[in-house]
C-alpha cells in the first residue's frame, strides 16, 4: 500500500483549508480582540453551521472505525441507538437551551453558581476539564495511527502535527473558525465514509450481493428487548442508556453549551439542534452501512477470521486499505476523512477548555482583567493544551472507552445540572455529595469492569459463523445458541461490573440526583423564592400537572421557566471602566436592544 502524490495532495487540502478559514476569521469580523467574539462567536451564529459543528464535536475518528467493527462483529443491534437521538435532542432543544440562552451565560458552570455556590462550580469545572483531556487522547490516537499505517509517518509525529494544526487555526479564528472548519471537515467526513461504501459495494458485487451475504451471515439484527443490563446492546440499552448519553452529550456538555451561546437567538439555538437530527442519523447511517459492506467484502474468503481477530481499531483501516489500493486519491480521501472528524473534535475541546478556565477558574480570581488581556490569556491557554493532548496519549483507547468516558464522567455532570434545575430543595452541600457519589459509583463499577475485562460482554452473534453460513443456514444458529449458552453468568459484584457500558450515564446521573437529594434534606433543603430567578425548570411543576395549583406551591414545585435575567449578572467580575471598554468593543452589554429582541423571539 503506497500513498500517491495525489493522495498527498488531498490530505494537504484539508490542512491547508482549515488553516485558511482559521486565518480568514482572524482578518475578518473583529479580528478575534474580545473574549466575547474569540470564546462565543459575537454570539452571532445561525443554525446551519452550528448544526453541523454540533455533530462534528462529538463525532471523532473513533466512531468512524469503531461502529463498522461493532457492526462487523455483532451485527446491526447498535444502530438501534438512533432510537435515542428523538429524546436525546428534543430534552436539550426545550429544557437546556431555554435555561442556559435565557441567562446569558458563557460557560455552563456558571450556572452551577448561580444554582448552588462557587465550589460547586469549580468542582463541575473541574469534572469537565478531566473528561475533555482524557477524551482528546482517546479520539486523536485513531488516526495518527492510520496515516503511520498507510505512509509510515511516524505516530508521535503525527499526534504532534495534529495538535498543532489545530492550535493554529483555534487561536486564529477563535470560535468562528472552529465552527466553520467543522462544517467543512464535517463535509470531508460523509465524503471519505461514502466512497468506501461506493467502492465496496462495487468490490463485493453489488448491493443485493451485499445484502445477500449480511442476511445470510446473521447480521441484520431485530429489536432485542432482553431487560438484562449487562448486555452490551439491546434495545434498553441503546434506546432508553443511550438517552442519558446524549443528553450528558448535547444537553450539559460545555463544548456544546457553547455552540448554543453563540447562536443569534435562542430559536436558533434550539432549531440548530433540531438539525442535528438528520445529519447525525445520516452519520450512523454511514458507519453501520460501512461496517456491513466491510462483512459482505470478506464474508467467505480466507482472511475472514483473520481480520476479526484483528483489533477493532486495525479491522475498518485493513479494509479500507485493502480495497482502496488501486483508487488514487481515495485513500487520501480516506485518511482526510479520519483527521477531519479528530480535528474537529479536538478543536471544539481547545476552544471550551480555553473557556472554562478562563471564565470558571481565572476571572474569579483576577476581578481586575482588562478584555485585551483577557482575550490575549485565552489564546495562551488555547496552545497550552497541545501538552495536555500529548500527555493523554497515553493509551491505545477505542470505540468503547469513548463511550465509557462519556458516561464516568458525563454522567455525572448530568446529574449535577439535572439536580439543579427540577428539584428547587436541592442545596449546595447536597450537589457537592450529590457529584462526589456519582463519580466514585461512575469509577467503581468502570474500573471494576476494566480490571475483570467484563462489562456488555461478549455479544449475540460472533463473526466465527460466516464460514458456517456458507454451509448451511442452520448450522449457523446451532454455532450461535451453543456460544451463547456455554458463557458463564456472572454473579455478585461480577453482575455490577459487567454492566453495558451503555448504562453509564444513567447510572452515575441517577446516582447523583438521589444522593444529592437525601443530603439536601438532611443539611436543610433551599426554599424555593431562594433560588436564583431562572435556573429552575418547571419539570415537577409540569409533571404533576393535576395537583392543584396551592398544593404545588406547599411542594415547591410552581416556578415557571424564568425569562432573560438582566445581563448585570452576579458573576459579572469586570470593574466598571472595563465594562465600559468592553461595551464599546462589542455593542452588547447592558442596551436594552437585545432583551426586547430576545423576547419577541421566544
Ligand atoms: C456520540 C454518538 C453516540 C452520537 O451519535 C456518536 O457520535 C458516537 O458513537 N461517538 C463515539 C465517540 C467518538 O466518536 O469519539
Ligand atoms: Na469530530
Amino acid at each position: 500500500m503506497h500513498f500517491t502524490t495525489i493522495d498527498y495532495v488531498i490530505f494537504a487540502l484539508l490542512l491547508v483549508a482549515s488553516m485558511g478559514i482559521g486565518l480568514y476569521y482572524a482578518l475578518s469580523g473583529g479580528r478575534q480582540r474580545t473574549t466575547q467574539e474569540f470564546l462565543l462567536a459575537d454570539r452571532s451564529m445561525s443554525c446551519l453551521p452550528v448544526s453541523l459543528s454540533l455533530i462534528a464535536t462529538f463525532q471523532s475518528a473513533v466512531a468512524i472505525v469503531g461502529v463498522p467493527a461493532e457492526i462487523y462483529t455483532h451485527g446491526t443491534q447498535y444502530w438501534f441507538i438512533g432510537c435515542a437521538y428523538i429524546l436525546g435532542l428534543l430534552i436539550p432543544a426545550h429544557v437546556f437551551i431555554p435555561v442556559f440562552y435565557r441567562l446569558h451565560l458563557t460557560s455552563a458552570y456558571q450556572y452551577l453558581e448561580l444554582r448552588f455556590s462557587k465550589p460547586v462550580r469549580i468542582c463541575g469545572t473541574l469534572t469537565f476539564i478531566f473528561q475533555t483531556v482524557i477524551y482528546m487522547g482517546v479520539c486523536v490516537y485513531t488516526p495518527a495511527l492510520a496515516l503511520n499505517a498507510v505512509t509510515g509517518f511516524d505516530l508521535w509525529g503525527a499526534v504532534l502535527a495534529t495538535g498543532l494544526v489545530c492550535t493554529l487555526y483555534t487561536t486564529l479564528g477563535g470560535l468562528k473558525a472552529v465552527i466553520w472548519t467543522d462544517v467543512f471537515q464535517t463535509i470531508v467526513m460523509f465524503a471519505g465514509q461514502l466512497a468506501v461504501i461506493v467502492v465496496g459495494v462495487q468490490q463485493t458485487g453489488g448491493l443485493a450481493e451485499v445484502w445477500r451475504k449480511v442476511w445470510e451471515g446473521n447480521r441484520i439484527s431485530g429489536i432485542d428487548l432482553n431487560p438484562d443490563p449487562t448486555e452490551r446492546y439491546t434495545f434498553w440499552t441503546l434506546g432508553v442508556g443511550g438517552v442519558f448519553l446524549m443528553l450528558s452529550l448535547y444537553g450539559v456538555n460545555q463544548a456544546q453549551v457553547q455552540r448554543y451561546l453563540s447562536s443569534k437567538t435562542e430559536r436558533e439555538a434550539i432549531m440548530s439542534c433540531y438539525m442535528v437530527f438528520p445529519s447525525l442519523q445520516v452519520a450512523l447511517a454511514l458507519s453501520c452501512v460501512m461496517g456491513l459492506v466491510m462483512f459482505a467484502r470478506y464474508c467467505g474468503e480466507d482472511r475472514f477470521h483473520k481480520i476479526g481477530n484483528l483489533s477493532k481499531n486495525e479491522m475498518v483501516l485493513y479494509f479500507v486499505m485493502d480495497m482502496l489500493q488501486d483508487i488514487p486519491g481515495l485513500s487520501g480521501l480516506f485518511i482526510a476523512c479520519l483527521f477531519s472528524a479528530a480535528l474537529s473534535t479536538i478543536s471544539s475541546a481547545f476552544n471550551s477548555l480555553a473557556t472554562v478556565t478562563l471564565e470558571d477558574l481565572i476571572k474569579p480570581h483576577c476581578s481586575s482583567m482588562t478584555e485585551a488581556r483577557a482575550t490575549l490569556l485565552s489564546k495562551g491557554l488555547v496552545k497550552i493544551q497541545i501538552l495536555c493532548l500529548i500527555m493523554t496519549f497515553l493509551y491505545l483507547f477505542q470505540f468503547k472507552a469513548a463511550f465509557k468516558i462519556f458516561g464516568m464522567v458525563g454522567g455525572p455532570l448530568l446529574g449535577i445540572f439535572c439536580l439543579g434545575m427540577f428539584f428547587p430543595w436541592a442545596n449546595s452541600t447536597g450537589a457537592l455529595v450529590g457529584l462526589g457519589s456519582g463519580l466514585v459509583m461512575a469509577f467503581w463499577v468502570g474500573i471494576g469492569s476494566i480490571v475483570t475485562r467484563t462489562s456488555g460482554g461478549p455479544a449475540a452473534v460472533s463473526h466465527f459463523n460466516c464460514t458456517a453460513v456458507q454451509l448451511s443456514g442452520n448450522i449457523t444458529t446451532a454455532v450461535g445458541t451453543a456460544l451463547n449458552s456455554t458463557a458463564v453468568q456472572p454473579m455478585g459484584l461480577q453482575r455490577f461490573y459487567s454492566l453495558s457500558f451503555m448504562w453509564y450515564s444513567a447510572l452515575s446521573s441517577f446516582t447523583v440526583v438521589i444522593t444529592g437529594l437525601i443530603g439536601s434534606f438532611l443539611t436543610g433543603p433551599m426554599k424555593e423564592e431562594d433560588v436564583t430567578p431562572g435556573t429552575l425548570y418547571p419539570l415537577l411543576g409540569n409533571m404533576l400537572f393535576f395537583v392543584p395549583d396551592n398544593l404545588k406551591q406547599n411542594l415547591c414545585c410552581s416556578t415557571p421557566l424564568g425569562h432573560r435575567v438582566s445581563q448585570q449578572s452576579t458573576w459579572d467580575v469586570c470593574t466598571e471602566e472595563e465594562e465600559e471598554e468592553e461595551e464599546r468593543q462589542n455593542f452588547l452589554p447592558t442596551s436594552p436592544t437585545p432583551v426586547v429582541e430576545h423576547e419577541t423571539t421566544v
